[in-house]
């Protein structure tokens, strides 16, 4: 049975990326790795594809969030700060619900991420609806799909 993990996305699958796996017994992230080499200049902001979606029960969420090496190791922020994968990302139409990190290089030089490196973490969370809640419907786009 299915109940909440990772899938390679259809174009990453020959690519031989391994799913997010977590380090230690107790540890609460995902190591998610970038699928891709990224290069990122000064101040420049990028999306670094993983070449993974995330499946889930309703009622769950899984949080990207950056390692606390990046800034210092890596001169790299998770710029959005947390993000925030939605259950109903997971197989839409647009990309399949395919991940990506948002990073911003906040270094004044060129900053590359290699095929394979360690990038961000997720972590599922269950979340609550507030009185009232009367949202229906399921996405059916990728990022900035609904609207402004
Ligand atoms: O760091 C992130 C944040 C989001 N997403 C994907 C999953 C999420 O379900 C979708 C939409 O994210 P969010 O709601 O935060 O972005 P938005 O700017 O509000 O876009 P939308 O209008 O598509 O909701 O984008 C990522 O891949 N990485
Ligand atoms: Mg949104």
């Amino acid at each position: 049975m299915k109940t909440r993990g990772f899938e390679l996305v259809t174009a990453y699958e020959k690519t031989g990326i391994d799913l997010p796996v977590r380090s230690t017994a107790h540890a609460a992230g995902y190591d998610f790795i970038a699928a891709e080499t990224v290069s990122l200049n000064p101040g420049e902001i990028k999306l670094i594809p993983t070449g993974i979606k995330a499946y889930m029960q309703a009622g769950e969420v899984l949080y990207l969030y950056d390692r606390s090496s990046n800034p210092r190791k890596k001169g790299l922020v998770l710029i959005n700060s947390v993000g925030v994968i939605d259950g109903d990302y997971y197989g839409n139409p647009d990309n399949e619900g395919h991940i990506f990190a948002q990073m911003k290089n906040i270094t004044d030089q060129v900053v590359e991420v290699a095929k394979g490196e360690r990038i961000v973490q997720g972590v599922f969370a269950p979340f609550l609806l507030a009185d009232a809640d009367s949202a229906e419907g399921t996405r059916i786009g990728g990022f900035g799909s609904t609207g402004a």
